[in-house]
């Protein structure tokens, strides 16, 4: 039984930091850091993403071993908030004071407690709706400082990232996920196929990093054009939308977080199927 706790919580991690490492890697994405360019970022580059990728595992570990057969309660909820501040601190202690991954560790954190509570057997439903749950029960250590997505989610009455957790992650059950399902099915490449699950969260989230560097403006404009490349569908496309993205100062860190979280939760179902020598194997990367 200990074992198996460990063995998962230690999966779940490696899985979570491979995702982040993912989706910095995939190339060209409008506006973000990629192989390529840092988008509309000066203080980011591919190799500070994937340093905090790196130094979050452990905090991804944690979350895993205290949620393993669990169910939500305020006690989890706090413990796990509790993790993904010190992982928050760790990021900014690597990353010399740089927002990397703030969004992501909040989205997977609670993904990877709710695959956790579920011992990898538990289906992307439910792991989006325990997640929900528990990011609805209340943090009473949460301090009360102010954030970008806090005042634009304020501002302009959208319910940015903790909204997004809140309602099961719909962006990802409805966008990404059959998004990248669809794309693979129609014998696109798995690169290609990316691009489009994080295209069309782009062309639908209500993004508070867009939202905060650009108004409503700039966030109408990203829905428009990503809306325009999934119907276009041409690489080329991306390169014009990375060099207007980038011009505007538009960045869509939001959508990059949760194609992050799409990509866990699609690796992650196949904890249940995978054998395990080959599942180890692909997990120490
Ligand atoms: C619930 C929290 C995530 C806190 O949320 P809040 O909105 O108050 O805080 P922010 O600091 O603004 O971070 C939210 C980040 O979430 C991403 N995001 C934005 N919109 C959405 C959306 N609709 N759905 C999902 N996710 C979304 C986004 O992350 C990306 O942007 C980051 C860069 O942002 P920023 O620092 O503002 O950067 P710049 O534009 O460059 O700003 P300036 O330089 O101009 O200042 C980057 O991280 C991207 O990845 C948002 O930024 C959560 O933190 C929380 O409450 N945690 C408490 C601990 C806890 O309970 N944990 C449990 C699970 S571990
Ligand atoms: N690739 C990326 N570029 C900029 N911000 C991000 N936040 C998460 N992933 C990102």
């Amino acid at each position: 039984m200990n074992n198996d706790k460990q063995t998962f919580s230690l999966t779940a991690a490696k899985v979570a930091k491979r995702s982040l490492i993912e989706e910095v890697e995939l190339t060209p994405k409008p506006g973000l850091v990629d192989r390529s360019n840092t988008g509309a970022h000066q203080d980011l580059t591919l190799q500070l993403m994937t340093t905090s990728a790196e130094a979050l595992t452990d905090t991804f570990e944690k979350i895993a071993f205290i949620s393993y057969d669990c169910s939500p309660s305020s006690s989890l909820r706090e413990e796990i908030a509790a993790i993904g501040r010190d992982g928050e601190k760790r990021m900014f202690e690597v990353t010399g004071g740089v927002n990397t991954h703030k969004g992501a560790i909040w989205a997977i954190g609670l993904l990877v407690s709710a695959a956790s509570m579920g011992k990898g057997m538990y289906t992307v439903e439910e792991n989006v709706t325990l997640a929900g749950e528990l990011a609805r029960l209340p943090d009473r250590y949460c301090p009360a400082t102010k954030t970008n997505g806090g005042n634009v989610t304020a501002k302009y009455g959208v319910g940015g990232a903790r909204g997004e957790a809140q309602q099961g992650f719909p962006h990802i059950t409805q966008c990404s996920l059959p998004m990248l399902k669809r794309s693979r099915a129609d014998g696109l490449t798995e690169e290609k196929a990316r691009l489009n699950a994080l295209l069309a969260l782009i062309a639908h989230l209500d993004d508070t990093c867009i939202l905060h560097r650009g108004g409503p403006e700039a966030l109408s404009f990203a829905k428009k054009q990503a809306a325009l490349f999934l119907t276009n569908g041409k690489i080329d496309y991306l390169n014009t939308l990375d060099e207007d993205f980038t011009r505007r100062n538009i960045s869509p860190g939001g959508s990059a977080d949760l194609l992050a979280a799409t990509l866990f939760l699609d690796k992650i179902q196949t904890y249940k199927t995978e054998d395990k020598v080959r599942r180890e194997y692909e997990y120490t990367i």
